[in-house]
């Protein structure tokens, strides 16, 4: 089933021998491949994309590099030189690769310079004193070789978002050539979705460094499931399916259903999204006047049974605090919320929760899920009340609903009693999703719910959604993807300084309008 790697001539960066190069790469966990022989090769001066869909063993091909999983045999050579995992805690990191995950694994009190130079620090055996002059003047020529303008003694919560990427980015690949000494090789750089969490106009910014890092003759795997941005900044692609390499292309001249058919192994299935039937004779089911939070300001907004409503507009805009303050996480400063004709007078969580009023927020590993506990627990946690008679739990009933919908949400593995932490990213979404729609809400709030769910996973969701939504649900959605808002949205309303700029409708949400609208200049 395996595609053999495609090798197209062209110029430059992808004809060079590579910087790094895995071969058969096999990783297990308890019996069950995760990798099942990867190949992939990374070539000095390119930006490789790393696609796959959740649970295709990215994650764990990282892991293996940065020496959190020993792998069970496979080959890595860097520079040429072949190594064999284990490669100890430190990873590949001694020998010229570096590492920026989603966290981007900074404190928020350390300035710059404390965190640029902790890499050299910390790695010094036995004491050492710090030259602070000496890397102070290191860390400003790094920073400056790649035009990141940012105060080396401002602390990290002092920066923008994406200044937070760019420091991790040259953090890693400073790190390494001071490992490296002497003459500068070409480092490897492994890029976890890192713009999962910037702003959208900023992102560009970002690129712009990896261009920089390209330039300096650096190879940057960027892993990500974003395929518009894939397209948009790697020079090649590799795409795993289910723990195999299913192919690698060029950039120039693949097209997203190119790589939508390798990483779906099938072509790509547009789910309709159908005429709403909104209820607007009835009251809404959720309304808000005047609602004031940090952000927002004197908000007006009914959400109808039968509709899904979109909310955008550019970081800071609000509307990213709009879920949270109908589900009462944060205090409103002002305004009325009323339920189907109800002044709802306790807005918190818990009495959300039992007015059918939910929230899943982006965060899903910090705010969503319980890491520790199984899928079948976490699935069960919403209505554990409901299935104990006295003080028993049902736990037969549970189980045999948490595996009704792992079938049905195609959560990968499909085993209830699997560690809710082992799932990757995009089936723990699943999961949770599938936990609060079985518990038939009345309106669902949503913030950012299909970040790090791979292309299939977003359509299944969609569809969960848009049936809820056929039954009476109301959905509002908040988020930045445009894509996601033309593909589920029955209207769009865009934020800018907290108030509604505007409001798009039913085919008139295209990506191209979302865009002008939320980077409009201030004169509309
Ligand atoms: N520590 C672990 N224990 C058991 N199984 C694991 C562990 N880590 C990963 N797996 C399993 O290995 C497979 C590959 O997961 P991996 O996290 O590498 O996927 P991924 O491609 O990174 O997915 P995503 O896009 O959702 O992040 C999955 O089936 C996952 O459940």
């Amino acid at each position: 089933m395996t595609d053999p790697t495609t090798t197209v001539a062209s110029s430059g960066a992808a004809t060079s021998a590579p910087l790094l190069r895995v071969t058969g790469l096999h990783k297990s966990f308890n019996g069950v491949p995760a990798l099942r022989g990867v190949d992939l090769d990374v070539r000095p001066g390119e930006v490789h994309g790393l696609l796959g869909a959740n649970g295709s063993g990215k994650s764990t091909l990282i892991k293996v590099l940065a020496g959190f999983h020993d792998a069970d045999s496979g080959t890595v050579s860097i520079h040429g030189r072949d190594l064999s995992s284990p490669f100890g805690p430190r990873g590949l990191r001694e020998e010229g690769m570096g590492f920026v995950h989603q966290d981007l694994g900074l404190a928020p009190a350390g300035t710059v310079l404390e965190h640029m130079a902790l890499d050299n620090v910390g790695h010094a055996s036995g004491f050492r004193r710090v030259d602070w002059t000496a890397e102070r003047t290191r860390v400003r020529e790094l920073l400056d070789r790649f035009e990141v303008e940012v105060d080396v003694d401002a602390t990290i919560d002092m920066l923008t978002p994406v200044q937070r990427a760019m420091v991790a980015v040259v953090r890693a690949v400073g790190g390494q050539e001071r490992i490296a000494g002497g003459e500068r090789r070409g480092q490897i750089l492994v890029l976890d979705e890192p713009t999962v969490f910037l702003p959208r106009h900023e992102v560009g910014m970002l690129f712009a460094l990896l261009d920089r890092l390209r330039a300096a003759g650096d190879a940057v795997l960027l892993v990500s499931h974003d395929l518009d941005e894939i397209l948009q900044v790697t020079d090649r692609i590799t795409v795993f399916r289910n723990g195999e390499t299913a192919g690698t292309r060029h950039t120039q001249g693949s097209t997203r259903d190119d790589l939508v058919q390798l990483i779906l192994g099938a072509r790509d299935e547009h789910v309709a999204k159908g005429a709403a039937v909104v209820h607007d004779d009835r009251p809404p089911l959720l309304s808000a006047r005047g609602l004031t939070g940090n952000r927002i300001v004197d908000l007006d907004l009914d959400l109808h049974a039968g509709e899904v409503v979109g909310i955008t507009g550019l970081a800071g805009s609000g509307f990213e605090e709009l879920p949270e303050l109908l589900y009462g996480v944060r205090a409103p400063r002002a305004g009325t919320v009323v339920q189907e004709g109800q002044p709802v007078t306790d807005l918190r969580p818990a009495a959300s929760m039992a007015r059918g009023v939910i929230l899943i927020p982006a965060d899903r590993k910090g705010q969503g899920g319980v890491l520790g506990l199984t899928v079948m627990e976490n699935m069960s946690l919403p209505f554990l009340t409901r299935r104990a008679r006295g003080f028993r739990v049902d736990w037969k009933a549970i189980e045999a609903q948490a595996q009704e919908a792992c079938d049905r949400l195609n959560v990968v593995p499909p085993r209830p009693e699997a560690q809710f932490g082992h799932l990757s990213g995009g089936n723990q979404q699943k999961a949770l999703l599938g936990k609060w729609l079985d518990t038939a809400p009345r309106v669902m709030l949503l913030s950012e719910p299909t970040q790090g769910v791979d292309i299939g996973a977003r359509r299944e969701i969609f569809k969960l959604i848009r049936a809820a939504v056929a039954e009476g649900m109301s959905v509002l959605c908040a988020t930045s993807d445009y894509e996601q808002l033309v593909e589920m949205a029955d209207r769009v309303i865009v934020l800018d300084e907290g108030r509604i700029r505007t409001e798009i409708h039913g085919d008139d949400i295209t990506k191209d309008a979302l865009a002008s609208a939320v980077y409009a200049e201030e004169a509309s």
